[in-house]
């Protein structure tokens, strides 16, 4: 069986466009679902950033939040969350939120906004955004949603290929969401069309794992990101390896100053190092202050630094 026989619902750049039959004074516009993990324990493969990671979770969702707004295209953003503090500052840029009942996780979270939606909203396409677009162009958005087709649900991949980062659905319809690991085949077999399309790089680039983070550097972040990212803790520097154990990947850099700073696994494994000596030169990008900073990054001082601008 050939890739495209195992797509038969792919459309691409040139499916027809939908257009809406907005009146005058109508604001009919896609409605965004843009669900929001309780901070404490969102990005976990971001740990290496340590308490720098909640923040960077809500940096991310203010930015794909502000994008979509702006996509002439949109006529609303609903997001679903748990989260105080994300509900504050995400209403305050303009979102609708609801609480994240019925407290099952990612796709009843998804499956209440949509049907939301829908009672709010009854004229208006439906469709989920995640919260992890910190890259989000709004003309790349308002490309996607304009190749969404008229009937039926379509989804777009995540960069690598596996995962979702949106799926759409016209007026009315359940969007029956099918997020996780390996979202993209579910969602491919539960019968929606995959959205190919070569031209929307920013709305692809969810942000997971630290090279995650590095590619949306490279397409440019959005501005709740960046201003976090360009604190002058994270600026790169100079140390001397001081203590690793192996067994945990774990152990302490020394600042040029004497001062210890910790570094755990996925700092070090940020940093593509198998093995680390004391008194080797190392460069790393560090978070937080007094007691609770630690190193984020670490790698050998010749080696490259995925962060590197
Ligand atoms: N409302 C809500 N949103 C969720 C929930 N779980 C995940 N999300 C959101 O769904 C999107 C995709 O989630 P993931 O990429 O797995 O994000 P994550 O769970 O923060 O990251 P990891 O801890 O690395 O898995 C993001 O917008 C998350 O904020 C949940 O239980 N409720
Ligand atoms: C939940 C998902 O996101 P991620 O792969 O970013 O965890 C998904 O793609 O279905």
């Amino acid at each position: 069986m050939t890739e495209d026989t195992v797509r038969p619902a792919a459309v691409g750049p040139t499916a027809p466009v939908r257009t809406h039959p907005a009146g005058p004074g109508l604001r009919l516009g896609w409605s965004v679902v843009v669900p929001v993990k309780a901070l404490t324990g969102a990005k976990s493969r971001l740990s290496a950033l340590g308490p720098l990671r909640p923040r960077l979770a809500l940096a991310f969702a203010l930015d794909t939040v502000a994008a979509a707004l702006a996509c002439p295209l949109v006529g609303r953003v609903l997001v679903v969350t748990r989260d105080a503090r994300a509900a504050a500052e995400l209403r305050a840029l303009g979102a609708d939120v609801l609480d994240d009942e019925p407290g099952g996780g990612l796709n009843p979270a998804l499956a209440h906004g949509a049907a939301t939606a829908h009672r709010r909203h009854p004229r208006s396409p439906v469709t989920t955004l995640s919260a992890d677009l910190p890259a989000l162009r709004p003309a790349e958005l308002a490309r996607v949603l304009a190749a969404v087709p008229a009937r039926g649900r379509a989804f777009l991949a995540d960069a690598p290929g596996t995962g979702t980062v949106l799926l759409a659905g016209p007026p009315g319809e359940p969007l029956r969401p099918a997020f996780g690991p390996g979202s993209r085949d579910a969602h491919l077999a539960g019968g929606a069309a995959e959205l190919l399309l070569p031209d929307a790089p920013s709305v692809r680039r969810d942000v997971d794992t630290p090279a995650d983070l590095a590619a949306a550097r490279l397409l440019g972040l959005g501005p709740a990101t960046a201003a976090l990212l360009g604190s002058p803790m994270l600026a790169p520097m100079q140390a001397t390896a001081f203590t690793y154990d192996p067994t945990t990947r774990s152990g302490s850099v020394l600042l040029d100053d004497g001062t210890p700073v910790p570094f755990d696994a996925p700092a070090f494994d940020a940093g593509g190092l198998r093995l680390l000596r004391a008194g080797q030169r190392v460069r790393i990008r560090t978070a937080g202050e007094g007691a609770e900073r630690r190193v984020v990054f670490l790698t050998l001082q010749t080696f490259p630094d995925p962060e590197a601008d």
